[in-house]
């Protein structure tokens, strides 16, 4: 009987995410799927994400487990994925997204607002810098870097408090631990945030890796996530540019809406745009998201979008 093999790294999230898509993707085909890890640059290398070269330090090395047919399929966070299709290999599902938001782990049950004045925030993200500074000039924040568990440990030890994604915590058990979880509205999140992509070779998924693809992919968020993505790609923006994107469907009506920050928190340039999904393939909604993210794009770079965001950090 056939096995899928899915190739992951060791963290706690990366294995909490794969045993999810492990789970789902045995009950979808009855098959046996396993867990196989592999372990990246990005994992042993201290050094700031930004440092080790831009986007993708993580995923590169389980790309190359994938295309050596040592594994089957890698399930990444989609928000950590460069948006440029990587040869031979293609998304074969996006499962249904969690919860896209940010969220605050500050001690002693504080929200961003309860926060005392020059109160110290660890984040590692161009962007979540941005807005801190945007809202609350007085903190002191602190660029940390490491696993989850290790950010959250430093909550109420030198840290008041950390930012991390909803999505991140509550697949690893910890969502309890925030504090606050940010809207939308006024904290968009990363492109991607809170989504999975499970990554194939092209044209040699087989029968039944197929079938349990198709049964975890999930339509409207490969939409929403694909719009929210083409914004970065747009701007020529790598994950660690200070963007917000945000995308919904409500009602067949798809919204758009995307924020490029100062990486001071000092001006901030906000686009959005709506289109009607017509019902159709893929490709034809697909089409139609390309041209919604395109008029956000459009509107970003007429309004200086290129200017607030410094070179260096467009990677
Ligand atoms: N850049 C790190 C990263 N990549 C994906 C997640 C969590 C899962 C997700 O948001 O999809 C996280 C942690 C975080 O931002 O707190």
């Amino acid at each position: 009987m056939t096995t899928l093999r899915i190739g992951t790294r060791a963290s706690t999230l990366a294995i909490a995410q794969s045993t999810l898509v492990k789970d789902r993707l045995a009950r979808a085909t009855g098959l046996d799927v396993e867990l196989v890890t592999v372990t990246s640059e990005g994992d042993t290398n201290r050094a700031s994400l930004a440092s080790l070269g831009g986007t993708g330090v993580f995923a590169s090395a389980l790309r190359e487990a994938l295309l050596a047919d040592e594994c089957d399929l890698l399930v990444h966070s989609l928000k950590d994925l460069p948006t440029a299709k990587h040869p031979g290999l293609t998304l074969g599902a996006i499962p249904a997204r969690a919860d896209a938001r940010d969220a605050l782990c500050a001690r002693d049950g504080l929200t961003l607002d309860q926060l005392p004045e020059g109160a110290r925030v660890g984040t590692g993200s161009p962007r979540r810098v941005a807005q801190l500074r945007s809202r609350r000039g007085d903190l002191e924040i602190v660029d940390i870097r490491g696993n989850i568990d290790s950010r959250l440990g430093r909550v109420g030890d030198d840290l008041d408090a950390v930012l991390l994604s909803a999505a991140g915590l509550d697949r690893i058990g910890r969502l309890a631990e925030a504090t606050e979880l940010l809207g939308l509205g006024f904290w968009p999140s990363a492109p991607g945030q809170g989504a999975l992509a499970l990554e194939v070779r092209e044209g040699d998924s087989g029968p039944d890796l197929t079938r349990g693809l198709s049964k975890l992919d999930h339509r409207e968020t490969r939409l929403i996530v694909t719009a929210e993505r083409e914004v970065l790609a747009g701007l020529e923006a790598g994950c660690a540019a200070p963007i917000g994107a945000t995308a919904v469907v409500d009602a067949g009506l798809l919204l758009l809406s995307a924020t490029v920050y100062a990486p001071d928190g000092t001006a901030r340039l906000t686009a959005s745009h709506g289109v009607t999904l017509e019902p159709g393939s893929l490709a034809a909604q697909l089409a139609e998201v390309h041209d919604v993210a395109s008029r956000v794009v459009d509107e970003l770079l007429a309004g200086g979008a290129a200017d607030l965001v410094p070179k260096g950090s467009i990677s």
